[in-house]
C-alpha cells in the first residue's frame, strides 16, 4: 500500500472547525450520540459508514442546512471560511454553464454575482483551480455534456477557486475510475498537506480511505455510535468490526494516532 506521501505531512495545526457535544438528526430527533472532535490546519478526515449512516447530515449539518438537535459548531477563527463540494446525486446536471464558468462561481461571494470575472485576479484563480484540480483538459466543455467523474472534477476545481479553509466533500470520487480516484484522492492531500486546508471527504472506498486520510471518522446510525483515529485504531474497533467485518483489520495500515482531540 502506498503510504510514501505521509513520510512529509505535517502536523495537524490550527483549529478549523469544532463540534462540541454536537448532536445531529432531524426534526429535533437524534440519530447519533453527542459529538466532539476538531478538523485541523493540514488534516485530511476520511468520514466512512454504511448507507444511511448519517454522514451526509453531519455534513450539512456543519454547513448549516440543518439546524443541530443541540450542542455547538464553531469556526477555529472568524476569518475561517469552509466550502462544499455535495454528491452527485444533488448536483443539477442541466446547469448551463462550461467547467471554467462553473469554476469561477467558486470565487463568488457577496454582491460578486453581479460581475462576471472581470477581475484579473479571479481569473488566474479560476485557472490554477482548474490546474489543481486537473480539470484543464475539460474547461471549455459544457458541464452537462461532462461524464460523472469529469463533473467530480469540475466540482473539485470550483471548491479550489473558492480557496476556503476548509472544504467538505461528499463522495467526490463515487463516479470515478479507479485511475483518476487515486489522482483525486493524492490531490486531496496534497490540499491538505502542501496547502493546509482542512480536507474532509465521505468514502465508501475503505481502502482508499485507510490509504490518504489521516483520520478516519466511522459513523454508525444503527449502532447509535462513531470512532474515530487512524486506520487501523478504527478498522479494529469492535463497532466498526460488527459492520464490515474482520477483513479491514486485518490489512489496516499501520500508523500514528494523529488525534483529533476535543477543543
Ligand atoms: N430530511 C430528512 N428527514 C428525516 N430523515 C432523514 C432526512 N434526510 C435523511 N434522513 C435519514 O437520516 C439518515 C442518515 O442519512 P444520511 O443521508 O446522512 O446518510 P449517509 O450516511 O450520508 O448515507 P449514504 O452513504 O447512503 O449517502 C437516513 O436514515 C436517512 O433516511
Amino acid at each position: 500500500m502506498d503510504r510514501g506521501h505521509r513520510a512529509a505531512v505535517p502536523e495537524p495545526g490550527e483549529p478549523l472547525l469544532k463540534c462540541e457535544q454536537l448532536v445531529i438528526g432531524y426534526g429535533g430527533k437524534d440519530i447519533l450520540p453527542p459529538m466532539d472532535l476538531v478538523v485541523r490546519r493540514h488534516q485530511f478526515v476520511a468520514v466512512v459508514g454504511r448507507n444511511g449512516s448519517g454522514k451526509s447530515t453531519w455534513f450539512k449539518t456543519l454547513l448549516g442546512l440543518i439546524p443541530p438537535v443541540s450542542g455547538r459548531i464553531a469556526l477555529g477563527a472568524p476569518h475561517i471560511r469552509s466550502a462544499y463540494v455535495p454528491q452527485m446525486s444533488a448536483i443539477d446536471s442541466l446547469l448551463p454553464v462550461h467547467t471554467r464558468e462553473l469554476t469561477g462561481w467558486g470565487r463568488l461571494s457577496g454582491w460578486n454575482f453581479l460581475r462576471p470575472f472581470p477581475n484579473k485576479t479571479d481569473r488566474q484563480k479560476v485557472e490554477a483551480a482548474l490546474d489543481t484540480a486537473g480539470a484543464r483538459g475539460i474547461a471549455k466543455r459544457p458541464f452537462r455534456d461532462l461524464s460523472g467523474g469529469e463533473k467530480q472534477r469540475a466540482l473539485l476545481a470550483r471548491v479550489i477557486a473558492t480557496e476556503a479553509d476548509v472544504v467538505l466533500l461528499d463522495e467526490p470520487t463515487a463516479a470515478m475510475d479507479a485511475v483518476a480516484e487515486k489522482q483525486t484522492m493524492l490531490r486531496l492531500c496534497a490540499l491538505a498537506h502542501d496547502r493546509g486546508l482542512g480536507v474532509v471527504v465521505v468514502s465508501h472506498d475503505l481502502s482508499v480511505a485507510a490509504e490518504h486520510a489521516d483520520v478516519i471518522l466511522f459513523v454508525d446510525r444503527e449502532h447509535r455510535c462513531f470512532v474515530m483515529g487512524d486506520a487501523r485504531t478504527v478498522f479494529c474497533h469492535p463497532a466498526f468490526r460488527r459492520q464490515y467485518g474482520d477483513d479491514y483489520c486485518h490489512t489496516a495500515p499501520q500508523g500514528p494516532h494523529r488525534g483529533n482531540n476535543p477543543a
